[in-house]
């Protein structure tokens, strides 16, 4: 269970040579050095329903390269369960070109599809277990399915079970589990048939906080030691935060932005970005913490982003013997995205106004300032 060489020169390489599509100009062709497994090229999937045409996915062009966990966010409704289930070719599209693993999925027969389903492993919100089959048994059906003789069979599940942690359960049947448990069956099932892509459709949504990180450590694990490219489609930027390289964020059918993690996280583009951003990361005071602090504090109110890159120590020192400007940090909050430190502090500024104004000035020459309150 080696990580392919190409997987480890991906995993080398620093994050900014993520460029972003619609923003940056690319640094780097990262296609030189990463090939692509999935590939959406102006692809479309229209459903004809009895009253109208519903277009769940609306020309989304998107570039997954093999050994990145790539993540899909989208509120209900956005098209990210149709755009999985077109990459397995479990809906056809009706537009564009999708290419999977080198195939071309849109033009292939059902019977050239089940083959290229069995590269591609998935696991579900409600984890899709037989509850009339032993853990064991649940884990050795693709293998079945696939022809496996009994013995290879027992030995590829025991691996797998080993693998996901649940060995000692083999014999349990699927409601004496946990929802964890039961996930970490899902993934081992989804792993049988050694796949070189994962689609992870909400697959924590059913679970609690402390549940869904295990199952992420655990997708993690298996991007990085086994080399599997995973999908992970969800509404619940946590899980983006949690494990993704890379983000889409999908709305009505469409990519309204893309790019690494940490760069969608630190200069989103789009108010859907923001609100999903919002919902974890909360270092700048909302309107009603604003209200409260303008009621405490008299002063002038700075929100100052903090990037691993950006030093304010030195400005900070000064502010009072350069420009006569006192500062006390009234909230904020530093963490890390991709291991990268990212956060915002927000200042209250006493002093002249053209000495706060010359002190703000020289903190724009390092980080982005907003002015809260003059
Ligand atoms: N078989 C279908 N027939 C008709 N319309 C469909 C079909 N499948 C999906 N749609 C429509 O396509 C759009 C996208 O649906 P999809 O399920 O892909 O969104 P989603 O982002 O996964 O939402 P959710 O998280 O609620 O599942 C919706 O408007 C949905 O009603």
């Amino acid at each position: 269970m080696n990580r392919p060489q190409q997987h480890q020169r991906h995993q080398n390489q620093p994050h900014h040579q993520y460029h972003r599509q619609h923003r940056l100009t690319p640094t780097t062709d990262r296609s030189e050095i990463v090939p692509t497994i999935v590939q959406f090229e102006g692809v479309s999937k229209t459903f004809e329903t009895k009253q109208q045409t519903v277009t769940a996915i609306d020309g989304i062009d998107l570039s997954i390269e093999e050994g990145e966990i790539f993540g899909v966010i989208g509120y209900s409704g956005a098209g990210k369960s149709t755009l999985v289930r077109l990459v397995n070719g479990l809906e056809r599209i009706t537009g564009g070109r999708l290419i999977v693993d080198g195939n071309d999925i849109g033009a292939m027969r059902e019977s050239e599809l089940r083959k290229v389903r069995l590269g591609i492993g998935m696991i579900f919100q409600q984890f899709n277990l037989f509850r009339s089959r032993t853990v064991a048994g649940n884990v050795a059906y693709p293998l079945r399915v696939a022809g496996w003789k009994k013995e290879a069979r027992d030995r590829r599940v025991a691996e797998l079970l080993d693998f996901v942690g649940l060995l000692d359960r083999a014999h349990d049947y699927p409601d004496q589990l946990s929802g964890g448990q039961k996930q970490r069956v899902g993934v081992a099932r989804a792993l049988a048939t050694s796949p070189k892509l994962l689609l992870a459709d909400e697959s924590t949504s059913a679970l609690d906080p402390e549940t869904t990180q295990e199952v992420l450590r655990l997708l993690q694990k298996v991007n990085r030691e086994l080399g599997v490219t995973i999908i992970v489609i969800t509404h619940e930027m946590d899980v983006v935060r949690s494990i993704a390289d890379r983000v889409a964020v999908l709305e009505k059918g469409k990519i309204v932005e893309q790019g690494a993690v940490f760069d969608i996280f630190s200069d989103p583009q789009t108010d859907t970005a923001r609100r999903f951003i919002s919902t974890v990361i909360r270092n700048q005071p909302s309107h009603t913490d604003l209200d409260r602090l303008q009621k405490v504090h008299s002063g002038r109110i700075v929100n100052v982003e903090i990037h691993e890159s950006v030093r304010i120590g030195d400005i900070l020192t000064h502010a009072f013997t350069e420009h006569g400007v006192r500062f006390e940090v009234v909230y904020g909050g530093i963490g890390a995205i991709q291991e990268r430190s990212f956060g915002s502090l927000t200042l209250e500024l006493n002093g002249p106004d053209d000495g706060i104004d010359a002190f703000l000035a020289q903190l724009r020459t390092v980080t982005t300032v907003e002015e809260v309150r003059s």
